[in-house]
């Protein structure tokens, strides 16, 4: 398949309510939407054709296929103007510029150049976009259907009173085994009758705290010597220092899970005792194929490997759905992250308003056009 056409669309979605990165808060979310068009043989396109080889045979001649990612490194600021730190290295305007270089250079290419691409671009947002737009293209995520169950996110906004976590609790489905609850936020007494209350009300439930590297050794020992080990999953990141959580495995058996560790460009994988399950986001790791050899490596320790949100729109979320059915059929994928969101983007996820094309900011080969909503 050749690529005809490429164009680059910037979007910026208020959220109703904050959204946690961490300890930090966001109160909107910006992105690109990466659109591609490719055909089986490039005849419909009216420029000369590079002579790359056409191997693809599920779009048949002068059919034209078009195809949509996001791509959102999450960075930038918070709710108090400070930088969001732990997560992309990349900012979205050098990840713009970026793409605004390379795009020319794929027109009238083989759609293999977007894995080639992929593999060599420093940005793992460009990487991961890149790679999932050829599999789009490829027609690879159209074969698969999404698990409908979901993890649903459990935390405490600043601004949201407990009654309203209550009623979150009572209103999950049966059919609903696991909850996410973010603990290390606020205090430990507020948040050990969090987890106790949820369990009160749903004692089927298995829990999966995440911590974000946010306690001392001491703390996470203090912690997790409260808790009702039988009813937790796993606890992501529950020490500042990742060295110290073999240290609180061999003292209290909670086993734990690796998030922004995964982060650190140098990440191996590693195995040790009590290490349960790997967080993968995408957005921040980089290429299906470098997500594969890592879900490889891990199952082959007897690793889970949980598929996870970095906050992307409905558009985002839906192919990391997809992806999740491919990667890591016998697991939930963390996606939960959409109810923040005020509009949906290109996909519906049942939002009142669902934003077209037509509505972002085009940035195409230099060409900026259009108006932004908000
Ligand atoms: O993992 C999930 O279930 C939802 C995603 C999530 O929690 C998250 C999303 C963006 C940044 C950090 C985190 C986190 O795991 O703390
Ligand atoms: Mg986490």
């Amino acid at each position: 398949m050749i690529l005809t056409s490429l164009s680059l669309y910037l979007y910026r979605l208020p959220l109703d309510s904050f959204l946690p990165v961490g300890k930090q808060r966001i109160d909107h979310r910006k992105g690109l939407v990466l659109q591609a068009k490719a055909t089986a043989d490039g005849e419909v396109c009216d420029t000369e054709i590079s002579n790359a080889e056409v191997t693809d045979s599920e779009v048949t001649e002068g059919e034209v296929k078009e195809s949509h990612v996001e791509i959102a490194p999450l960075s930038g600021f918070d709710i108090d103007q400070q930088p969001l730190s732990g997560f992309s290295r990349e900012s979205l305007d050098e990840v713009q510029q970026a793409l605004t270089v390379l795009l020319p250079k794929l027109q009238n290419q083989s759609i293999d150049c977007l894995l080639e691409q992929a593999e060599a671009s420093p940005y793992p947002s460009i990487a991961f976009g890149l790679s999932l737009l050829h599999a789009k293209l490829s027609g690879k995520l159209d074969a698969v259907r999404p698990l409908t169950t979901a993890v649903p996110l459990i935390y405490q906004p600043t601004d949201a009173p407990k009654a309203e976590l209550i009623a979150k609790i009572a209103s999950l489905k049966p059919s609903v085994r696991s909850v996410k609850v973010k603990v290390a936020q606020t205090s430990m007494e507020d948040e050990l009758s969090l987890i106790y209350g949820i369990l009160s009300q749903r004692p089927d439930l298995k829990l999966r705290l995440d911590a974000n590297c946010g306690f001392s050794l001491e703390q996470a020992l203090d912690f997790a010597a409260c808790l009702p080990l039988d009813s937790i999953e796993y606890i992501e990141e529950p020490c500042q220092h990742p060295q110290d959580n073999h240290t609180l495995y061999r003292a209290i058996p909670l086993p734990y899970a690796l998030d922004e560790s995964l982060n650190d460009p140098d990440y191996q994988f590693v195995m040790h005792e009590g290490l349960t399950a790997l967080i993968i986001k995408p957005m921040l790791l980089g290429s299906i194929e470098k997500l594969q050899r890592l879900i490889d490596e891990a199952h082959n320790h007897g690793v889970r490997c949980i598929l996870s949100s970095s906050l992307e729109s409905s558009l985002g979320i839906n192919d990391l759905a997809h992806l999740a059915a491919i990667l890591t059929p016998d697991e939930i994928p963390g996606l939960d992250t959409l109810t923040a969101f005020s509009q949906d983007l290109l996909v519906p996820s049942g939002k009142l308003q669902c934003l077209t094309l037509q509505c972002l900011t085009l940035n195409q080969l230099e060409r900026v056009a259009s108006t932004v909503q908000d």
